[in-house]
């Protein structure tokens, strides 16, 4: 059977040129021939080879190699990724070897043997084949990390002093290869300045890799992490890379850090130390260089108990620390964050874009907003689907003001009514039951996960299906 492959052969021997073709048609899928090499730069610019097979000679007489030379460095220099074989008079193993310093694959000398022919552009076509792969990969890994850098590019709104102490803290600490840890509450936006703090790196052109800790079970930890080889564990059909190496080059985002036993801890701690990671299965250790940044929901003072955290590991992710205050303590940030969102989501969802009443903003302003900028944003997107009013009202937030300082005071989360709702479709009472458990628990995903069920990630997945 015809193996898949693009072949060229370039020779001012018509003879050659018949007795090549006849043999390598057998053999693979498409072969072209040239019989004039000032013919080659357009056929190279206009169709894809494989492998080319160039006669180093051209012309009655010739035999210095130097045409052969000179349409070597021609085509490398219309495509550094070509295969080329070079064909060569008897005994010209001088000439090939030169050629070879200067970028051929391999050689073959007149008069031919046809299995060594076959056998050596066999080898050359798969170079060929997975040098363009490599290529391809790349280019679409270029794609990739542009798009995931172009939706990272949501705006981070800070008026109050203590988001602007940390802008400036961002702007000195992005450039560098600190390594950063970010605490604070959930839906603080961690995961947003981590994604601000690579965009605003040396490292912004390569990837973003974020790792939830907090949702990879013990059990798939190190193959996700450092990878496998194919026939490593059960399961393991194949060679896995890990998203350590994956993330070569840029910036590793471990997220929920708090949440990894100790005995990973360990794990992470001795693979962050040596900077090389040897895939499950496999005998030798591979380098990486990312930048790390975690982040957790764990105070500052259960970090540092030995019980919950090592001290160690701790040490070394902590180079620079941000803390994020939770918006009941950055007030003057409310008001601009819900504009920016109203002004979104309002674009959104084809509404006008109205104002907020004077009631809605004190309301807004004094609530305590246990989930954070998620919360608020989640209730700005509600109050624009559902508000009929011309200005956004209290009502419209479904802030109780009544129970406010009591919620305050007391740190409870008011359970909202169990009844079902009149709509009866599945999908709304999930969204509803999701909703419920995220404000009970105060946007805790690891809490409300468990209460319903569910895993982080599967949470995680269906609040973004549900958009809250
Ligand atoms: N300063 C801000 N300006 C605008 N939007 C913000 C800001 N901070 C957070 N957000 C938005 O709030 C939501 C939650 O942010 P993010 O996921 O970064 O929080 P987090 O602290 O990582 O949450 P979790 O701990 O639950 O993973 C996101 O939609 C994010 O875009």
């Amino acid at each position: 059977m015809k193996k898949e492959g693009r072949i060229l052969i370039v020779d001012d021997d018509e003879d050659i040129l018949t007795a090549g073709k006849l043999l390598l048609k057998r053999q693979f899928s498409h072969v072209s021939t040239c019989n004039l090499p000032e013919h080659i730069p357009t056929f190279i610019s206009t169709q894809h080879f494989d492998a080319i097979l160039l006669d180093m000679n051209f012309g009655p007489g010739e035999s210095s190699g130097k045409q052969g030379f000179h349409w070597l460095k021609k085509i490398l220099e219309i495509n550094p990724q070509s295969v080329i074989i070079m064909i060569t008079a008897h005994g010209g193993v001088d000439v090939a070897v030169e050629a070879m310093k200067l970028g051929a694959t391999d050689f073959i000398s007149k008069p031919w043997q046809n299995e060594k022919v076959i056998a050596t552009v066999s080898t050359a076509v798969l170079l060929g084949q997975s040098r363009c792969e490599t290529q391809s990969l790349r280019a679409a890994n270029q794609v990739l990390v542009q798009d995931n850098n172009q939706l990272n590019q949501q705006e981070i709104i800070a008026q109050s002093d203590e988001m602007l102490k940390i802008q400036t803290l961002l702007q000195h600490a992005a450039p560098t290869d600190a390594n950063i840890l970010i605490l604070g509450e959930n839906g603080t936006g961690k995961e947003l300045i981590a994604r601000d703090l690579h965009q605003k790196s040396l490292r912004a052109h390569k990837v973003f890799m974020s790792v939830d800790l907090g949702a990879i079970s013990e059990s798939l930890f190190e193959s996700e992490l450092f990878g496998h080889k194919k026939g490593a564990f059960t399961g393991a059909h194949h060679d896995r890379i890990g998203r350590l190496k994956a993330a070569d080059g840029g910036t590793l985002f471990l997220d929920e850090i708090g949440n990894l036993p100790l005995h990973l801890q360990a794990k992470l701690l001795t693979i962050l130390e040596q900077r090389k990671v040897t895939p499950l299965g496999a005998n030798e250790a591979v380098p990486f260089d990312v930048r790390v940044v975690s982040a957790t929901n764990i105070s500052k003072n259960d970090l540092k108990t030995d019980a919950c955290f090592r001290q160690d590991l701790l040490f070394r992710l902590n180079t620079v620390e941000i803390n994020l205050p939770p918006l009941r303590k950055r007030i003057q940030d409310i008001e601009p964050i819900a504009q920016y969102f109203i002004s979104l989501y309002s674009k959104k969802y084809q509404k006008p874009e109205k104002e907020l009443d004077n009631d809605a903003l004190i309301a807004i302003k004094s609530n305590s907003w246990p989930g954070n900028i998620r919360e608020l944003r989640h209730a700005v997107e509600r109050a624009v689907i559902l508000s009929q009013t011309h200005k956004f009202t209290c009502h419209d937030f479904q802030i109780e003001t009544v129970n406010k300082n009591h919620i305050e005071k007391h740190n409870v989360i008011k359970d909202e009514p169990t009844e079902l709702p009149q709509d009866l479709n599945l999908e709304v009472i999930e969204k509803q039951a999701i909703s419920q458990a995220l404000k009970k628990h105060r946007y805790n995903i690891s809490h409300t996960a468990k209460e319903l069920g569910l895993t982080r990630a599967a949470l995680y997945r269906r609040m973004e299906k549900h958009g809250l």
